[in-house]
């Protein structure tokens, strides 16, 4: 028997090294012909992932892209997570590649991220799947939601955790920020009410299973992989049940519970139970690791910028009044409509903090782009932080001026190269939601506290962003509002 397979072998073996050999030549030869844009290979089978993945200041593009950029230009080859990959950091091929979606270019996320957010996530589906998936998503965020439900609920859990805080007392802001998010998200999407043990037990889950999102997919006992995977099936398994509570009480459903988007999946689409699941679940990833970030940077960049800081207060005691005046409770959306000021604020945070730095894409066609061959196949990664810290487009790029958005010199240059939610068929489905949090939260946050660092602290793009400490602070409470 080991005779005939020698024997096959040496059969096979020769036909096949000469295949390998034209492959490696044709391959050579074909990237000599093609204008492929400057740059390496890095090293064997890694590449250039680790150097490009290490950890960096998040308010600068890290030394691997400053390096590529200076040596190469805005656009450059390299090879990352295991495959030939074009990277930009030009606002115009960005722009391009997002709006090309599905066309020239597909959303195309490592394999880590489809095996723990599930195969039928959201972020990583393409396609007539995807579309309906978003359309549920932009229904449940539309505007008139937003206006009528939202809001009050966003006030309400503004309110919760900014009520919590104790007079001269130290915590993380980023732990709080994410509670926030957090909450407010289980609770839209499935009803689940803050500080009930269910609720907290789900949060902590998530801790785990978000480090997973973001690590290496070596799935054996011990790694973060392999947490993230256990707590992704005890998430699955809460989500489940809720689901089985909602399906009985389906006819006698309450008022409140129709609301949420699980009820709203169950009803209005034609999903299965494990494609609402693994919506729900990215629903979760990605309405609340996000804004609670851009809230904690926002927090951090005030901090520093005291004239900022007096500049919202005025704004938002003038919404208060206002809304004192009129004998209100809470909150309405022409006050959120006047918040101008806190708008300047949060695009400045999303330029300056770059909460999603790139994202994924594979190249379906041959493309041509400024005399450049951009293979089909490759990988390519539209960089939003490298054009957010770009001189050429923004003076004083690491500085955190809020100013900047009420005049700026060169407005279409700006309009054109902002792209904190990406943008294309795939824009952020959440980034009204992720504004009205964010301004909702800072105009409480002005009103009540003052604040300071109880200790330095830094974001880190990791390269998903957290401030390494948590970002501990300390409150004072302003009494005269
Ligand atoms: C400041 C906060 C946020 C930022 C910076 C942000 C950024 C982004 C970016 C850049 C994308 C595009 C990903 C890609 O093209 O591959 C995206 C997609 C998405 N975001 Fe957000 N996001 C934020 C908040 C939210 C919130 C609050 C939600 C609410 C659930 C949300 C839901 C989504 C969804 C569902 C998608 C996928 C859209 C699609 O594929 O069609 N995001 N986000």
């Amino acid at each position: 028997m080991s005779m005939l397979m020698a024997e096959e072998l040496l059969f096979f073996l020769p036909p096949a090294l000469v295949a390998l050999f034209f492959y490696v030549y044709l391959t050579k030869w074909r990237r000599k012909r093609l204008n492929l844009p400057p740059g390496g290979t890095g090293w064997p089978f890694v590449g250039d992932t680790f150097a490009y993945l290490k950890p960096h200041p998040a308010t600068t593009v890290g030394r691997f892209m400053e390096q590529h950029i200076a040596r190469h230009g805005k656009i450059y080859r390299s090879n990352l997570f295991g495959e030939p990959t074009i990277v930009s950091a030009d606002a115009g091929l960005n722009r391009f590649i997002l709006q090309n979606e599905g066309k020239l270019f597909e959303c195309s996320y490592p394999s880590s991220i489809g095996g723990i957010l599930g195969k039928w996530s959201m972020l990583v589906q393409v396609g007539e799947m995807h579309r309906e998936m978003r359309m549920i998503s932009l229904n449940f965020m539309s505007n008139l939601r937003l206006r009528s439900h939202l809001l009050p609920e966003v006030e309400r859990h503004t309110l919760l955790v900014l009520r919590s805080w104790r007079e001269s007392s130290t915590f993380s802001a980023q732990e709080e920020a994410k509670k926030f998010t957090f909450n407010l998200m289980a609770k839209n999407i499935m009803s689940m009410n803050p500080r009930e043990p269910e609720t907290e037990k789900l949060r902590l889950e998530y801790i785990t299973f978000m480090k997973g999102v973001v690590s290496a997919p070596l799935n054996f006992p011990g790694t973060a992989y392999w947490r993230a995977l256990k707590s992704r099936s005890n998430i699955l398994r809460v989500i489940e049940q809720k689901m089985e509570e909602r399906i009985q009480e389906m006819t006698s459903e309450t008022e409140e519970r129709s609301e949420d988007l699980l009820g709203w999946a169950l009803k209005q689409s034609n999903l299965s139970k494990e494609q609402i699941l693994d919506l729900l679940l990215s629903l979760l990833f990605a309405g609340h690791e996000t804004s609670s970030m851009a809230l904690a940077l926002a927090i951090f960049f005030l901090e520093g910028c005291p004239k900022a800081v007096r500049q919202l207060r005025i704004e938002h005691r003038e919404i208060a009044r206002k809304r004192k005046q009129r004998g209100d409770a809470g909150l309405n959306w022409e006050d959120y409509r006047r918040m101008e000021f806190t708008q300047c604020v949060i695009n400045e945070t999303l330029r300056l903090g770059n909460v999603v730095r790139f994202v994924h894409r594979k190249v379906l066609k041959d493309v041509e782009y400024q005399g450049y061959n951009i293979p089909c196949g490759w990988k390519i990664l539209p960089v939003f932080a490298a054009v957010h810290l770009d001189p050429s487009i923004y003076d004083d790029p690491h500085g955190f001026n809020p100013w900047r958005w009420q005049q700026s010199n060169n407005a279409a240059a700006v309009a054109n190269s902002f792209m904190p939610y990406g943008g294309g068929p795939r824009l952020c489905a959440g980034s009204e939601l992720a504004k009205l949090e964010m301004a909702v939260f800072l105009h409480h946050l002005v009103l009540s506290y003052t604040w300071e660092l109880a200790e330095a602290d830094q974001a880190f793009a990791f390269p998903f962003v957290e401030f390494r400490r948590g970002l501990p602070i300390r409150v004072h409470a302003l009494h005269d509002t």
